[in-house]
């Protein structure tokens, strides 16, 4: 529908927590200057949450604007932002407001990865725009910089600490030598781990928020379960402590990249704990920080680091999309619609190339070291290199460090499970992916 010059856009607002609240206060704050950017002036005309008479002091709007009814109010509105989260009834919110002629702004990564090809079809039908750049690492531009800026180059990798939750945890272990429980325990006291933490220590929140970046990324339709997911909670101080004598840290990693699979390019997407050197950018991301790494064959390595979540950086990646879908609604247009022009294959996770790091505790004695080269040998991966130590105290033991070269996953999975059937290793003590070398 054309703008009539000088109207103001209609805004409704679904959700008021720790997003929804920032937004709206922003909106109301910074209103002139928004209503600069845009080119209309944004008038929040609903928000829709599920107790309307609750007082809410921070949200600086006439208590009238609240409403139970988000079905009727996304049918009076130009502009919808969702941040109520989870599937259902976002999705049918969504799709209601774009069937009534609304552009919409959302910051939900599990709604986009589980079935955002229906929002992008019904965006396109209805001729409005789906922006979602709070979905994925929160205030950091990502997604419009692969979406749009990189659009004329060709990415090969994305790597990213996406999840702040499991970046704190992974980060406290790492700096106090503290054990998987207690420190999660700590996080959930200092208020960044919800009280039910599953989606966030699981790995799902992060796996969500892949899907998202390969999407994007490679031109292809990816969804959550193409995703390869392994959360945090078997992560051991001794892998910590592992990690720390290889001059690496332990991070929860999300990597979408571009492979070859018998012969044809396809994608591979996983999400698991790996060791990553000191030495490479995405350790230096410390505490509930998210940082995404990016590589592309003309501009080579990016970087892009900040908040990943939290209600005032979050609204500013929601606001950033409201300007922009307001500014296509006041000139006529829109932004980009879905690219999945490629249709990739995506790979299983034994097809993923990675490099482990792999502690036994083993007999000190003629002959081990062959065995355990012969297990590596026996599925076709390569030592890098072998490190032995004398365990203090017990003469005939010793720890062996080995980290691979380059394999298949599939192929490192086999090692580790023949390792653990020789009886001159006691135990395999650690495995680790190593990311970034
Ligand atoms: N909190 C954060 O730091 C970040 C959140 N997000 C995403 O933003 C979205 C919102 O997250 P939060 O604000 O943290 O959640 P929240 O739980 O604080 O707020 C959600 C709000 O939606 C309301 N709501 C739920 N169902 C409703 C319904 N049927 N009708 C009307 N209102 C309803 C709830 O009452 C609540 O006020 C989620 O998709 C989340 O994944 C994205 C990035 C960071
Ligand atoms: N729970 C997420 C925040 C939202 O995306 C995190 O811990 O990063
Ligand atoms: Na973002």
């Amino acid at each position: 529908m054309a703008h009539e010059p000088g109207a103001p856009l209609r805004v409704a607002l679904l959700g008021c927590g720790v997003v929804g609240s920032a937004v709206a206060r922003m909106l109301v704050e910074q209103a002139d200057d928004l209503a600069a950017r845009a080119g209309a002036r944004l008038e929040i005309v609903g928000i829709a949450v599920r107790r309307p008479q609750r007082p809410r002091p921070d949200v600086p709007v006439d208590p009238a604007l609240f409403t139970a009814d988000a079905e009727e109010l996304v049918t009076r509105a130009d502009v919808v932002i969702e941040v109520i989260g989870g599937i259902d009834p976002a999705r049918a919110l969504i799709l209601r407001a774009m069937e009534h002629g609304a552009s919409v702004v959302s910051a939900n990564k599990a709604l986009l990865a589980e079935d955002g090809p229906t929002l992008y079809d019904t965006a396109a039908r209805y001729g409005v725009d789906l922006y979602y750049e709070a979905a994925v690492a929160g205030a950091i531009p990502i997604l419009r910089p692969i979406q749009e800026s990189l659009a004329g180059d060709h990415v090969r990798k994305v790597m990213g600490i996406v999840n702040g939750t499991t970046n704190f945890v992974l980060d406290a272990m790492d700096v106090s030598g503290a054990g998987f429980a207690e420190t999660v325990a700590q996080a959930q006291a200092l208020g960044y781990a919800e009280a039910d933490p599953t989606a966030d220590i699981e790995g799902f929140d992060a796996a969500a928020k892949a899907a998202i970046l390969a999407s994007l990324a490679f031109h292809t339709r990816v969804s959550a379960a193409d995703v390869h997911r392994e959360g945090i909670t078997e992560v051991t101080a001794a892998d910590i402590r592992a990690a720390r004598e290889n001059d690496c840290v332990v991070k929860l990693l999300a990597i979408c990249e571009r492979v070859t699979a018998d012969g044809t390019d396809a994608v591979s997407v996983r999400v698991h704990p790996a060791m990553v050197p000191r030495s490479h950018p995405l350790a230096s991301v410390r505490e509930a920080f998210n940082a995404v790494f990016v590589e592309s064959a003309a501009a080579g390595e990016l970087m892009f680091y900040g908040r990943g979540a939290g209600g005032d950086p979050t609204a500013s990646a929601v606001l950033g999309d409201v300007v922009a879908v307001a500014r296509h609604r006041v000139a006529g247009g829109r932004g980009p619609g879905e690219s999945a022009y490629a249709d990739l294959p995506v790979v299983d996770m034994g097809q993923a190339v990675t490099r482990y790091h792999i502690s036994l505790d083993v007999a000190d004695r003629p002959g081990v070291l062959a065995q355990v080269a012969a297990a590596f040998a026996d599925h076709g991966v390569s030592i890098e290199t072998v490190r032995q130590q004398a365990v203090a105290g017990e003469g005939e033991r010793a720890k062996l460090i080995v980290v691979t070269h380059r394999a298949s996953d599939a192929a490192l999975s086999a090692t580790v499970s023949a390792l653990g059937s020789l009886d001159a290793v006691d135990d395999v003590a650690s495995v680790m992916r190593v990311e970034g070398a």
